[in-house]
């Protein structure tokens, strides 16, 4: 594929590129199959990295990964990172390892700081903390763990399974973006529809979740995937926090937002157990 001179050299960081630089990328990058933003990303995107819940968008960008470092004749070129929320389907978690072995990727699980099984986490935070305080859980199971496996591996850019036609916050989502972090994200598959994926998924023979066979398009935690109905799931992410305004994880906004809003939550649960204690203190002594 011939790159355009423009384009052609190597990028070292998130910082580096301005706004002007991302717009003309952008353009460029559009005029592109996936294959050839993928090949180009391999080429030119420092310490890259491909983050994945094996979503279908994910898997056919693994695929077509493998298909560009077998061209190579090398080994799997982007390991993933896969952030295991402790809550996700027994079929993720076989088809994690399924991945693993049809594509001999390096695979790179991070789990919430402080639980490595969904007892421990519910015996730290309670049993349904995504109902209680769904931006703590969110923070606690996705932001926190990504920003570690970021910092852990010396993560620079990463490439993410998020389309334009799964509509809400990602209708405008442009092909490469810096986040409020400096990291580069990269959305080889931004403008794919469903069907499109689907229909890769299919020719290539790429494995996929079972539960797709049932009729699942989009498939999260399992407290918060709703199954789908007798006719199926119209809306390609209508099954993810059905009913909620809510429309994603918190993975893909804005970090420091998030982790303002943590520390802020965390500073008034432990005021108000420090009123607790000093009023039940207050009654022994009265
Ligand atoms: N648990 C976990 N681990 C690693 N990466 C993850 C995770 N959840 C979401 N993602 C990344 O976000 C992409 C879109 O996911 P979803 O459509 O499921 O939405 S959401 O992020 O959960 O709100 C998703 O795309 P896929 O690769 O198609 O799964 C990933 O790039």
């Amino acid at each position: 594929m011939p790159i355009s001179t423009q384009f052609n050299t190597q990028i070292h960081s998130g910082s580096e590129l301005s706004k002007e630089y991302l717009d003309n990328i952008n353009k460029y990058l559009w005029t592109l199959s996936p294959n050839e933003i993928l090949t180009w990303a391999i080429d030119h995107l420092p310490n890259l990295y491909q983050t994945t819940a094996f979503g279908l968008t994910g898997l056919a960008t693994l695929d077509m990964i493998n298909k560009i470092s077998i061209e190579r004749e090398q080994a799997h070129m982007v390991p993933l990172i896969f952030l295991d929320t402790l809550y996700h389907f027994d079929e993720t978690l076989e088809l994690a390892q399924r991945c693993q072995d049809t594509y001999n990727v390096p695979l790179r699980v991070f789990k919430p700081m402080d639980a490595s099984t969904t007892a421990e986490f519910e015996r730290e935070h309670g049993t349904e903390l995504w109902k209680v305080d769904e931006d703590t859980y969110d923070y606690l199971v996705k932001v926190e763990p990504a920003r570690r496996a970021y910092e852990e591996l010396d993560v620079k850019s990463v490439i993410t399974g998020r389309r334009r036609s799964q509509r809400g916050d990602r209708e405008n989502i442009p092909i490469l973006e810096v986040d409020d972090t400096g990291l580069i994200k990269l959305n080889p598959l931004a403008l794919w529809d469903f069907q499109q994926v689907w229909t890769y998924i299919r020719a290539n023979e790429v494995p996929y979740n079972a539960l797709i066979d049932q009729g699942y398009k989009s498939i999260g935690d399992h407290h918060s995937t709703k199954a789908p109905s007798a006719h199926g799931q119209e809306g390609e992410r209508e099954g993810r926090w059905a009913g909620q305004q809510k429309s994603e994880c918190g993975l893909h906004k804005d970090y420091f937002k998030m982790r303002a809003a943590f520390m802020a939550a965390k500073k008034k649960r432990q005021e108000q157990e420090q009123q607790r204690h000093q009023s039940a203190a207050a009654m022994i002594t009265a």
